[in-house]
Parts: structure tokens; C-alpha cells; sequence
């Protein structure tokens, strides 16, 4: 028995920009993960068929059962138990077709997901002495979504467990293995949508907070379905092994600065935005003009935080005593600051508010709820909070959530904010911190009391 995890994710710069593979974003990975534990063997010599059962146990009607039939001239799987979960079924067909399996197995997978995942209403908590999940009166796709990336967790995950049960020596925190399974990952995700999507959220599942640029949709769009299984299985043999030219540097936020989720429990419907986006950027002249300037300004954002990083690793002191500074003030105090030390800090926010002020107008001129009005005055609200450095609608924006990089201790600022001032009443601070590192194996015996 093993068990391994990948984390959620907020796009904090590139909405948008990320589609297109000559930009750059910068996502980073949080503390919700999805969980597999898997265990499996092979069967007798005689068994013609491989059974993958995927139990999802905090979700009504969580079980999915798959058959592989080594005898057919296709790769094909059958559910037995009548139901559909394609992101369960394409990562574990796009795992068949990697590895080819000339003998039959019984893989029995259980999937634990965090809570950050689904609104958390109607739960009933578990806990055991390191873990805890919530367990669902209704089936997962009855369940709201938060927007942290489920579909990408679950399949990441997936996949790392399969790929651990059939190349059981890999050590999937290497290199080599994270590669295989995030390309594996990326092509069992836009299958199972039906849509080759940018992958930050699958990039960010496995390799954990980077710098992202995405891969070229045609390597996934070119896939077709060959005339047998050899066929099938040298092309995603070869996709695996090709360089898809992915940007993932490994990036963590600096020392004494937090990201903090605020859920706005609204609810934007992902897709239409960038439908809307992408009409406009296609039809306004300027528009090419508003992407470079975006741009300019998320990687100045990128820069900005590696500054930071680096003014705390050439003198710890200063750097704290600039730490305390912030924290002592908001952002629009921060900038009239002529404290030279300070300047990393003010270029972040600079940065920031010229992001939003190119988002506000995409918004504007392309009708696309990016940063809505309401949205506007709440982060500007957020920016006069103490210790907060910048605040932005991460993602596709919209009415989901807001992201705020604060001096770690500002949190309490936060917290007395929202009781003492209405704009904050429909937020709700998360409580989710950054992970540095994607999947992750973890300690089989915390689950033991869950399976
Ligand atoms: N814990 C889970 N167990 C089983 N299946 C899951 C689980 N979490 C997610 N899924 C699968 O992913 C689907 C949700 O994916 P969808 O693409 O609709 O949302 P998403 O983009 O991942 O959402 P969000 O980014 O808002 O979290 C579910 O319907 C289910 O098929
Ligand atoms: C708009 C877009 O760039 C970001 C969507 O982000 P999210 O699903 O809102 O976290 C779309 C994408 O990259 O898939």
C-alpha cells in the first residue's frame, strides 16, 4: 500500500495571458490536497481482465469500477457499476495506454480530499490523529466547487498512484517521473473536458508553486486513436518522452509574507468569461497592447518577489526590520514610504495595481466580470488594511474569491477588518497556506483509520 499527495492552486498573475504560450504566469500551489491510497497486485496467468476501483468514500455514490479486458484489440474500459466519472476513467485509460500491461492486476485505489475543495455545508468532519476530512451527503457533482483545481488534483493524483503501482521503483518526487506524470496528467485532464484548457492547474498539482508557461495545445490535439493497442501505446510513449517546452520553475513566496484566500461565495462561470475574453481580445486593435502591458506587469510582479527573497538571504536583519515596517503599514502607505530598503515591497505593489488596472479594463471593454465593481471596492477595502501588500481576483476572476499577499502577521488586521466592517461580510478567510512541492508521497498509516 501507497499513498501520495497534489495540492490545489490560485493563479495569482497570467488569467487569461496563460492560455497563450508566449506568456507567463505565476501559480502557486496550496495546502488542499487530494489524496490517493492504492494498492494492487497482479492476478493469475489465467485472469484476462485488470479491475481498477476508484473509491471516493466522502461522496455519495463514490465508487467507480473499471474493467480492462487484455483480450480486446482496443483500449477501451467498461464501468460495472453504471456510473461515469471521466476524470477518474481517462487517467486510468491514459495510464493503460502508457504502460501496456501484459498481465492482468486488481488496483484498488481510495481517493481523501481536502476541504478547501467543496463548500462545507451539510459535512460531517472525521478525524484522526494527522488527518481529517469531510464527508458529503450528496454525489461529487452535486457538491459546489470552491475553484482550487479538484479535476486537476484528482487526476494528478490518480495518475501518480497508477504510475507507482505499475513502475513501482519510481520515486515519483524525481524529476523524471514528476515529468512523465504531469505530461500523462495533462493529457487524461483535457480529454476527460473535452478541452485543451492552459494546465496551470495540472502543472501546479504536480510540480507544486512556479512560474508557468504552458505546452502547445496541438500535442494533445493531434492524438488520435490508432488501428490497435501498439499503435496507441508507442504514440502516448512518445508524447511522454518529448520535450514539451513547458516553463515550471519552482518559485516560493519569501519568508514573512503570506497568501490568504478570501472566498467571496459567489460563484463565476469560468468558461463564459474566457469565451468573452477571447472574442474581444480577437476584435479590439488594442488589445494586443493591453496583453504586452499585462505582462510587463505580471513578470515586474515575479521579479518583485524574487527581490524580496533575495534582500532576506544578503541581510536577515534588515529584512525584519523592513518586515516590521510593512506590517505597520497599508499598501498606499508603503508607497509614499522613502525607506530604500522598502523598494522590493513597493514595486510588488505597483506591479499589482497595474495588473488590476488592465484587468478593470479588459473588464470593461470585453464585458467579461473580471474585476467587477464590487470586486474593485473590496480589494481596494483590502489595500487599507495594515500589513497588506497586494490584493487581486485570482484566476479567471469573477465573484469566486480574492487573493491578498499580506506580512504574515497581518492576519489579525484581517480578521478584525471583516468585524468591524460590512464590505466583509460575505468573505470568508480560508484557512490555506502556499505548498512549495506538488505531489508528495506520503505516510500510508494516516489513512488507515479512514479506509
Ligand atoms: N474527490 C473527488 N472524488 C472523485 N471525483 C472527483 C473528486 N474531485 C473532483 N472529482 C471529479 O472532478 C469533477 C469536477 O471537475 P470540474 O472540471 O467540473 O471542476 P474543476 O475545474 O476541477 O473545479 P474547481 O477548479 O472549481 O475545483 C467531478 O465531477 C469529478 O468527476
Ligand atoms: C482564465 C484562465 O486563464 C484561468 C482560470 O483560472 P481558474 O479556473 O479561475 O483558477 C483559464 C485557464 O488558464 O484555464
Amino acid at each position: 500500500m501507497k499513498a501520495f499527495s497534489a495540492p490545489g492552486k490560485a493563479l495569482i498573475a497570467g488569467g487569461y495571458l496563460v492560455l497563450d504560450k508566449q506568456f507567463a504566469s505565476y501559480v502557486v500551489a496550496l495546502s488542499s490536497r487530494m489524496h490517493a491510497v492504492v494498492e494492487g497486485a497482479h492476478t493469475a496467468p489465467e485472469e484476462s481482465n485488470t479491475v481498477i476501483t476508484v473509491k471516493s468514500p466522502q461522496f455519495l455514490e463514490g465508487e467507480w469500477s473499471f474493467v480492462f479486458d487484455h483480450s480486446s484489440e482496443t483500449f477501451t474500459v467498461s464501468e460495472v457499476l453504471g456510473r461515469k466519472n471521466p476524470f477518474v476513467e481517462y487517467s486510468i485509460l491514459t495510464m493503460l495506454k502508457f504502460i501496456n500491461p501484459q498481465f492482468a492486476s486488481k488496483i484498488d485505489i481510495t481517493i481523501f480530499s481536502d476541504s478547501g475543495y467543496h463548500s462545507q455545508e451539510n459535512v460531517t468532519v472525521k478525524k484522526s490523529q494527522s488527518k481529517q476530512f469531510a464527508y458529503h451527503t450528496a454525489k461529487i457533482t452535486d457538491v459546489p466547487k470552491t475553484g482550487l483545481g479538484s479535476s486537476a488534483g484528482l487526476v494528478t493524483v490518480l495518475t501518480t498512484a497508477l504510475y507507482s503501482f505499475y513502475i513501482s521503483s519510481a520515486d515519483v518526487t524525481e524529476k523524471q517521473h514528476l515529468e512523465s506524470i504531469h505530461k500523462l496528467a495533462q493529457v487524461a485532464h483535457c480529454q476527460a473536458q473535452g478541452k485543451v484548457g492552459s494546465g496551470f492547474d495540472v502543472a501546479a498539482a504536480t510540480f507544486g508553486s512556479i512560474v508557468y508557461r504552458r505546452f502547445d495545445p496541438s500535442l494533445i490535439n493531434e492524438l488520435k486513436s490508432g488501428v490497435n493497442k501498439s499503435e496507441d501505446s508507442q504514440q502516448i510513449q512518445d508524447l511522454v518522452k518529448q520535450d514539451w517546452n513547458i516553463r515550471n520553475d519552482r518559485v516560493a513566496l519569501p519568508s514573512g509574507i503570506r497568501l490568504i484566500m478570501g472566498d467571496v461565495k459567489g460563484g463565476s462561470n469560468t468558461p463564459k468569461l474566457v469565451q468573452k475574453v477571447l472574442k474581444w481580445r480577437a476584435e479590439d486593435p488594442e488589445s494586443s497592447e493591453i496583453y504586452s502591458d499585462l505582462n510587463t506587469n505580471n513578470m515586474k510582479l515575479v521579479d518583485s518577489l524574487s527581490e524580496i527573497t533575495k534582500a532576506e538571504q544578503d541581510d536577515h536583519f534588515s529584512y525584519a526590520e523592513s518586515l516590521k515596517q510593512i506590517g505597520n503599514l497599508n499598501t498606499y502607505e508603503i508607497l509614499k514610504s522613502t525607506n530604500a530598503s522598502i523598494k522590493p515591497f513597493q514595486d510588488l505593489i505597483k506591479a499589482t495595481l497595474e495588473i488590476r488596472k488592465n484587468l478593470q479594463i479588459i473588464t470593461q471593454r470585453s464585458g467579461a466580470e473580471i474585476e467587477p465593481p464590487q470586486q474593485t471596492q473590496l480589494l481596494d477595502r483590502c489595500n487599507e488594511i495594515k500589513g497588506v501588500l497586494s490584493s487581486v481576483v485570482p484566476g479567471a476572476g469573477g465573484h469566486d474569491a480574492i487573493s491578498l499577499l499580506i506580512e504574515a502577521n497581518a492576519l489579525e488586521n484581517l480578521v478584525q477588518a471583516k468585524k468591524e466592517d460590512t464590505i466583509f461580510d460575505k468573505v470568508e478567510w480560508l484557512d490555506l497556506t502556499e505548498q512549495e512541492y506538488g505531489i508528495i508521497i506520503e505516510n500510508v498509516d494516516s489513512y488507515k483509520e479512514f479506509l
